[in-house]
């Protein structure tokens, strides 16, 4: 695979459940590094499409390649091999209520057996680190941790395995505008870190302000536009128009760029903690 091919490729792809077509004649590419995100009204059908994406569901239709590999037609060894580059960040967090902190980020690297035991501890606490916890927080039970908290861990289990592509089923989902703000500063930092493709559903305007590079509308049962968010705002299409109502007069380029950087204030890094951010800065 070249390094500027897609990530992403979904060709002329039709989902249907019992005869009721979701999707028709879907297409969507997405570019190793870019932050993409998918919006669109209730039920136009975003995490359907997320569920192709992820290989849970398999269109009518049509192909879904990522990595270059086509999902559903690889081997059953290679599509395992093609789930471990990528990382999902579902809404509700899914962390395993029985588990604490520690072993829900442990799990796919338990379950992998890829490295050794004795190395999964520090793994586990860098990305606790990573994500803005302090390293008490491991022996939390799931039950113990706020909101965006469990946000958090679900992103350091999301990252365990250090995926090249991270999916994000509407990562604000639920949180208080500040918790909402601080988890969006903290996926600007680890985008610039990590070098990730980011594919998310939001329904979040200052979500998509903040750190995406193209916005996809699903509507009328296929992306009717793709490209930057100061384009796509202006579209005189109902749902869009619906969407960005109130936020047009922010979509100038110049805004955009303006409250990108005022999020990267460094007074406040996306919620890590005063001690590590300066351990990282010792090294
Ligand atoms: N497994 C399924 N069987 C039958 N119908 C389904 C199934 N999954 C989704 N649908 C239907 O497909 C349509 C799209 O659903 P989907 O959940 O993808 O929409 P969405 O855009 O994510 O909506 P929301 O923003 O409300 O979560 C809906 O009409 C839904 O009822």
């Amino acid at each position: 695979m070249a390094a500027d091919d897609p990530i992403i490729e979904v060709d002329n792809v039709t989902t249907a459940f019992d005869g009721h077509v979701i999707h028709r004649h879907l297409n969507l590419t997405v570019h190793r590094g870019e932050v993409l995100a998918l919006i669109g009204g209730s039920g136009s059908g975003k995490t359907t499409l997320l569920r192709l994406l992820l290989g849970l569901e398999v269109p009518q239709s049509g192909t879904v390649k990522i990595f270059g590999h086509p999902l559903g037609r690889c081997a059953a060894r290679d599509l395992e091999r093609v789930r471990y580059r990528w990382g999902v960040l579902f809404q509700n967090g899914a962390l395993f209520s029985a588990l604490n902190v520690f072993d829900n980020i442990a799990l796919p690297l338990r379950e992998l057996k890829s490295v050794p035991a004795d190395v999964i501890a520090p793994l586990v606490m860098l990305k606790l680190a990573q994500v803005g916890l302090k390293p008490d927080d491991a022996l939390k039970r799931p039950a113990e941790l706020s909101g965006g908290m469990v946000k958090r861990v679900s992103l350091a289990r999301a990252l365990i395995l250090d995926p090249q592509l991270l999916f994000l089923d509407e990562p604000t989902a639920g949180l208080d505008p500040d918790s909402a703000k601080q988890f969006v500063k903290l996926l600007r930092k680890l985008r610039q870190e990590l070098g990730l493709t980011v594919v998310m559903i939001t329904h979040d305007v200052d979500t998509l302000f903040a750190v995406v590079d193209r916005v996809a509308v699903l509507a009328d049962q296929h992306i009717i536009a793709c490209g930057p968010l100061t384009q796509v705002a202006r579209l005189p299409h109902p749902f869009v128009r619906n969407f960005f109502l109130g936020h047009l007069e922010r979509c100038a380029e110049e805004d955009v760029k303006r409250f990108r950087l005022s999020l990267d204030d460094t007074s406040d890094d996306g919620g890590v903690p005063a001690v590590l951010r300066e351990e990282q800065t010792a090294h």
